[in-house]
């Protein structure tokens, strides 16, 4: 690729006591495209995203960002940056509305003299504001906003957490496996909500087990074998069973896709 990664990594490690989770690992996301993140259990992908996502602080090398060195102190830090992270535990409270989940932690206020924190919510605000994303993605299936996220469906709680992430995020959203706790339909749905989210020009990283959802959406393979990237593939050119293999170490991949 001639384009610069707008997230890459070099070289990260990370350590938990023994356990070496990340082992030099190499991570490059382009613009524009959905890269899946594929591994055996245990292979460090979590680690890895939860590294890009400053919930951990790597114990060496370097993350950058549009090409410039960053360090996330912490997953705020991140988002700051423009990079979402939609966790399988999807970080909602179920007890409260759709709209107030998309806003937790970043709250329109009504303009004034007082402090950020001293002034009223603009409700009104961030109800347009909530329905214009949920619209945007195809979501107004959901007919009250302020409908207690507890009341959604599966598939419905995972679309608002997405476009949580998309409305917010705006260089690049990663997803931990979207669809693991799926139903076939609720799964198609969700899948066509991230290639939307892709239409609008936001890369996105899909870490997931899902070898036909991965060969669905994925513009590339990243293969991720103890803690570390092993190769970059591509779902148009390969098989589903060499993409297996390679990432369970049954087979290795050809040499020139080898650290790609
Ligand atoms: N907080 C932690 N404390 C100790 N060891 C950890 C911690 N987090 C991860 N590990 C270890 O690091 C290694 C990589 O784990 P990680 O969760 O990143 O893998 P993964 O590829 O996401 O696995 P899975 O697909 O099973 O979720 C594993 O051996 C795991 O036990």
């Amino acid at each position: 690729m001639t384009q610069q990664p707008i997230l890459a990594a070099r070289g990260l490690v990370k350590r938990y006591g023994k356990v070496t989770a990340l082992d030099r690992c190499d991570f490059d996301l382009y613009p524009g495209e959905i890269l899946a993140v594929i591994g055996d259990n245990g292979a460090g992908k979590s680690s890895l995203i939860k590294a890009l996502s400053g919930a951990v602080t790597p114990d060496a090398g370097e993350i950058r960002l549009d090409g410039k060195p960053v360090t996330f102190e912490n997953p705020i830090a991140a988002r700051e940056h423009g990079i979402e992270t939609v966790y399988q535990t999807l970080a909602m409270s179920p007890a409260l509305s759709i709209v107030d989940n998309m806003f937790m932690g970043r709250e329109i206020r009504r303009s004034g003299f007082m402090g950020k924190y001293l002034r009223k919510l603009d409700k009104a605000a961030m109800e347009k504001f909530a329905r214009e994303k949920l619209n945007e993605l195809g979501l107004m299936t959901i007919q009250n906003i302020g409908q207690a996220v507890e009341t959604l469906s599966g598939g419905q709680r995972q679309g608002v957490a997405v476009a949580r992430a998309a409305a917010f995020g705006s260089k690049v959203i990663i997803l931990d496996e979207p669809t693991a706790a799926l139903g076939v339909k609720e799964s198609r749905k969700v899948l066509e909500l991230i290639q939307d989210v892709k239409r609008r020009g936001i890369p996105i990283v899909l870490i997931s087990h899902n070898m036909p959802h991965v060969f669905e959406v994925a513009d590339r393979i990243h293969v991720h074998r103890l803690g570390r990237r092993l190769c970059v593939v591509d779902p148009k050119s390969i098989t589903m069973n060499d993409a297996v293999a390679f990432m369970t170490g049954a087979k290795e991949p050809p040499s020139d896709l080898a650290a790609a």
